[in-house]
Order: C-alpha cells, then sequence, then structure tokens
C-alpha cells in the first residue's frame, strides 16, 4: 500500500489489534507509538509491531501518513490540540473512540477538518491492554466512519479500504446519528450492567449467597460491568446528552415495569415480555448486527468416546473449518453441548445441514 508511516497513541485492546493486523498485512509498514505505559511500548517493540522501544514524543508523529488515536476519548481529545502544530498537511488524524460529536466539535474548533476522520470500531470486550490485542479483532465487525464536512474524498476512500483490509465493515454515518445509536446499544447497556452488579453487591449478605448462587442470565447482561472504569467515565461524559435522553426513557419502562408487577396486570407483562422476545429473537446471528458476528452453532454432543473428533471429521471432508471449539456446561444446556464456531454464513448453514443430515440434534440463536 502507499501508507509509509503509521502512529499509534494508545496502544491498548483496540490500537494494538489495529497494530497487529496492519503489521500482519504490511510488515513492511513503520509504526511508531506513545502509551500511558512505558511497558506498553516495549512490549509491542518486543513483538516488532514498532520501531520505538520507549514512548515516542508528539514530533515523532510529523511525518505519518495516519495518527490513530487510541485512548479513552476525553484524552484523545486532549491529544488534537497538542497534534495540531505538528502533523504534516497530508496527514489524517483518525480515532478510534465511543463517542464521535465531541471529537468532531473540537477538531471543528480547532480547524482540523482536512486532517481528521473520525472512527469507531463496534469490536471489542470487557478486556483492556496490548496483551488482550488481537488481529483478529475486528474480523466481521462493523466499523463506524464519520468523515467531516472537509475529510478529503481519497482520503475517506483510503480509510475505507483500510478498515475492510482489517476485516471490518466499514459504515459512514454522521456524528450526532451514531452517538444516538451508540448510546442505546452500547452506553445504556453498559450503565445498567455497572448499576445492577452494584445493586446486587449492596444487597448481598456477609455470606455472599447471591454472589456464590449466580447464573447464567446474571453473568450473561453483566459481563460487561467488568470492562474498564476509566474508559467508560470517559464515554458516560463525553455522551452525556444522549445517555441522560435515554436514561430518562428507560427509567420510565422501569417504572410501567414496576407498575405491572405492582398491579399483578398479567397482560401488560405479558405484552411487553412478548414484544421483546419477538424484537431480541429477531436479531439472528448471520444477521449483521452492531457487534461483532458469531457463526456458532450448538450441538448435543454423543457421549462416547471420540465424538468431538467425529464432529471435526465431518466438517473437514466437507472442506469447512472450525474457527472456534468448546463444550458449554450451563442451565440453559443441560447436558452440555458442544459450541462450534464457522467462519462465515454461509459454512454456518452447510455445517448445520451436514450434521442435521448425521442426525445430531442442533441449537441456533
Ligand atoms: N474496549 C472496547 O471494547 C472498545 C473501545 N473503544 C474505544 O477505544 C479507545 C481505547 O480503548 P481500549 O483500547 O479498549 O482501552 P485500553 O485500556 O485497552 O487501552 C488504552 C490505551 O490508551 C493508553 N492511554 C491511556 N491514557 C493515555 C494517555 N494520557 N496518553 C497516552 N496513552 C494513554 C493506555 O496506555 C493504553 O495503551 C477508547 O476511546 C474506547 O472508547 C472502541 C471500541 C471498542
Ligand atoms: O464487550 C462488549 O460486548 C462491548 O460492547 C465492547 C464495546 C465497547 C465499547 C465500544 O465502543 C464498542 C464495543
Amino acid at each position: 500500500m502507499s501508507l509509509q508511516k503509521i502512529g499509534f497513541i494508545g496502544l491498548g485492546l483496540i490500537g494494538g489489534s489495529i497494530a497487529k493486523k496492519l503489521h500482519a498485512l504490511h510488515p513492511e509498514l513503520t509504526m511508531i507509538a506513545t502509551a500511558h505505559h512505558a511497558e506498553t511500548v516495549a512490549e509491542a517493540y518486543k513483538e516488532h509491531l514498532i520501531i520505538n522501544n520507549t514512548p515516542c514524543e508528539l514530533k515523532d508523529f510529523a511525518d505519518c501518513d495516519y495518527i490513530f488515536l487510541c485512548t479513552p476519548t476525553r484524552k484523545n481529545i486532549e491529544y488534537l490540540q497538542q497534534l495540531k502544530d505538528v502533523i504534516s498537511p497530508d496527514c489524517i488524524i483518525t480515532d478510534v473512540g465511543s463517542v464521535k460529536t465531541e471529537i468532531h466539535r473540537e477538531v471543528i474548533r480547532l480547524g482540523l477538518e482536512a486532517n481528521f476522520i473520525g472512527g469507531h470500531p463496534m469490536a471489542g470486550s470487557e478486556k483492556t491492554g496490548l496483551s488482550n490485542a488481537s488481529e483478529t479483532l475486528l474480523e466481521n465487525a462493523y466499523y463506524i466512519i464519520t468523515p467531516t464536512t472537509k475529510s478529503p474524498s481519497p482520503a475517506v476512500e483510503e480509510l475505507t479500504g483500510l478498515v475492510r483490509s482489517l476485516g471490518a465493515i466499514p459504515l459512514v454515518l454522521g456524528y450526532e446519528q451514531h452517538d444516538y445509536a451508540t448510546a442505546a446499544i452500547s452506553h445504556l447497556p453498559h450503565v445498567i450492567a455497572y448499576s445492577l452488579v452494584n445493586l446486587v453487591r449492596e444487597s448481598d449478605d456477609e455470606n455472599e449467597i447471591m454472589k456464590t448462587i449466580a447464573a447464567g442470565g446474571f453473568k450473561d447482561i453483566t459481563r460487561i460491568a467488568s470492562s474498564s472504569p476509566v474508559m467508560w467515565e470517559n464515554i458516560c461524559l463525553s455522551n452525556q446528552e444522549q445517555i441522560l435522553k435515554l436514561l430518562d426513557n428507560y427509567i420510565h419502562t422501569l417504572e410501567v415495569m414496576r407498575t405491572n408487577i405492582a398491579d399483578a396486570d398479567s397482560p401488560a407483562l405479558l405484552d411487553a415480555f412478548t414484544a421483546a422476545k419477538d424484537y431480541r429473537d429477531s436479531i439472528t446471528i448471520t444477521a449483521k448486527g452492531a457487534l461483532k458476528n458469531v457463526y456458532e452453532l450448538y450441538l448435543d454432543l454423543i457421549d462416547e468416546t471420540g465424538g468431538i473428533a467425529t464432529v471435526a471429521t465431518i466438517l473437514a471432508s466437507n472442506n469447512l473449518s472450525i474457527k472456534n471449539i468448546g463444550i458449554i456446561h450451563n442451565r440453559e444446556f443441560e447436558g452440555g453441548v458442544l459450541r462450534l464456531e464457522m467462519y462465515d454464513g454461509e459454512s454456518l448453514a452447510l455445517a448445520v445441514a451436514l450434521l442435521k443430515k448425521h442426525h445430531y440434534t442442533i441449537y441456533e440463536r
């Protein structure tokens, strides 16, 4: 590719994953980075991702074609001001932050619109840091791109191509539209998960009975409460306005739910639960959802030696590669099932058909 030098400010889960994939694709690319912890930079150097073994100074970013801002949202904004006087005229600064309006407003205030294109990969997890970064993290995930009114079209096309080369699905959106949507599908759920965990923490007794018996449902909806507190404090303040709007609506929904439970209003409860179930069930595993697509199936494993090998052989002999495999034991699948993850929707459909032909019971979701 024509790009020669890429700089990273922040090299954690997201910055690290982008750097790892770019390095795998283009080992000749020169990459540099700075991060809060010098060890992160040293580690990235050891992995041959970057050419500096101690954190760069900002002046080192002067000849970068692209600079990826990959720190918490409010920190990214602080870097804009400092980069303004450093970057070359053709440099594109892009960020991966979860909120877009605030950074776009700062870009406009600083007159940096011709040098900025916003970005937000809709992939990630509750984990942090370079050690959890992976070159496959962004595969099949939407990557939202928010150009400014002055972002050069060739640069937008180039970034779109770069995003595609990371294995992600580029989607251009306006920054305000982005922030309302992500407040609903990402930011509010994190606020709810953190609050629910705190409610249980405060309600538990000294023997921690609640914690001990916490089952799949609680764990499913609170996994994201293990996310980085600093990152989420930043997001809540960066997208305060949109989160508050949706939080108010959500509090109202909870009040209605409370009234229906207090009034023992069965029809109202059934209506609410059925509407939610129908909508949730319509978010299929193969549809391009907001987050990374997972092409998975579950099957009852025949309880015999070599059971997993038999399944793997059926798939392999039909040229189907398994991306991930594991045994699940939980209440939902009482006997335990085998979980298989395939690379794409077509492979998933073929795998389902083949295994059904071999009389396996398949569960899709
Ligand atoms: N974690 C996730 O699932 C996703 C996160 N994001 C966004 O990506 C950005 C980075 O998040 P993660 O990579 O998950 O976080 P992380 O905690 O894994 O990494 C953050 C990186 O920023 C560095 N950093 C923090 N403060 C700094 C400072 N003042 N100067 C220089 N470096 C600093 C840290 O040293 C670390 O390298 C955030 O803006 C977040 O909103 C976007 C999509 C998904
Ligand atoms: O862990 C999860 O399920 C996430 O929701 C990850 C995530 C966190 C922040 C984002 O801006 C986008 C994705």
